[in-house]
């Protein structure tokens, strides 16, 4: 597709930002351009959740928190929309009452919009979703290395017995052997465990871990260096949850630890991954009946720009753009 013919997002001096049904950033629907090498994809599923409900209103929050975003990224010095056609997919219906099938239709949908070679990002939704996005990846691409932001470790066994939920998926996803595990990281770690032997479990599965203290402690700029010390050479899938962020920077989510990341600290964590092969990514646990002022919202909003912004810059140095 010749540069000329990519649709971006409305002008906003010609149509208002607050007019137009919502899709992500004021892009053009998935069904409005011919195709598309970046799909934005909303999931409504929250039936994984142990404490507070409502992330299943994520992808709307998100993408009406997203009408103030501009084509031109100066901290990258990217146009993210501009580079390839990016559109919204819409969402994705699944069934609330059963988390199994519920599964099942995230794979298999995800698998259909990535068989043209396009690249995932995906609103949730709760964090169960990573793991049948994980999957239709690893169909493609084998083994991916998982770069996961996120207060929790999310690699706990089950919850009341039941093994697919939001705390559990890069458990599920390592025992069926789609992770990397020599090159894959949590990142933003904190906050009281059930006991020492979480931490242990998950370094017995070959998690790396970055804490939330380590900003304060070593810096973004370390951080990045490690990041890609981990994880050159091979593809990456990037799953951020929004509770990474301190409750001050993201209050609308559905299980808050104190003592998190800035947003400006994780905009330019992601800003650091320009190099690194993204395969997909995924922004979990944004609960907007506990947002104020669209703060959680208008931070998600961000993270899927810059997380657009570095798949446009890899692709403007792949093409020589
Ligand atoms: N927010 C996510 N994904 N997981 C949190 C699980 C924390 C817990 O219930 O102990
Ligand atoms: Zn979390
Ligand atoms: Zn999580």
């Amino acid at each position: 597709m010749t540069a000329n013919m990519i649709r971006g997002p409305l002008d906003a001096s010609a149509t208002p930002r607050y007019t137009e049904p919502s899709t992500f950033a004021r892009l053009p629907r998935l069904d409005e351009v011919p195709g598309a090498a970046v799909k934005i994809i909303g999931i409504p599923f929250d039936s994984g959740v142990s404490y507070r409900p409502g992330a299943r209103f994520g992808p709307g929050h998100i993408r009406a928190s997203s009408k103030l975003l501009r084509p031109y990224n100066p901290a990258l010095d990217v146009a993210p929309f501009g580079i390839q056609q990016v559109a919204d997919a819409g969402d994705i219906a699944v069934n609330p009452f059963d988390i199994v099938e519920a599964l099942a239709t995230v794979e298999h949908a995800a698998t259909d919009l990535t068989a043209d070679g396009a690249r995932l990002l995906t609103l949730g939704g709760d964090h169960t979703l990573a793991l049948p996005l994980l999957r239709a990846v690893h169909k493609e691409r084998g083994k991916i290395a998982v770069l996961h932001f996120d207060a929790h470790l999310d690699t706990w066994d089950t919850y009341f017995g039941a093994p697919f939920t939001h705390g559990t998926p890069f458990r599920r996803a390592s025992e069926e052997g789609l992770i990397d595990m020599e090159r894959s990281m949590h990142v933003g770690i904190r906050g009281p465990l059930y006991g020492k032997a979480d931490l242990e479990a998950d370094g017995v599965l070959g998690f790396q871990i970055v804490r939330s203290d380590d900003y304060q402690f070593d810096g973004v700029r370390s951080i990045i260096e490690r990041v890609h010390r981990r994880m050159a050479g091979g593809p990456v899938y990037i799953s951020v949850d929004i509770d990474v962020l301190d409750p001050a920077h993201a209050p609308g989510t559905g299980t808050p630890e104190a003592g998190g990341m800035t947003s400006r600290e994780l905009l330019n964590t992601l800003r650091g991954l320009v190099g690194l092969d993204i395969v997909g990514a995924d922004i979990v646990e944004v609960a907007p009946a506990y947002d104020h002022a669209e703060i959680t919202g208008i931070a998600a909003a961000h993270v899927g720009y810059e997380l657009l912004s570095v798949l446009a810059a890899n692709e403007a140095h792949r093409s020589g753009h």
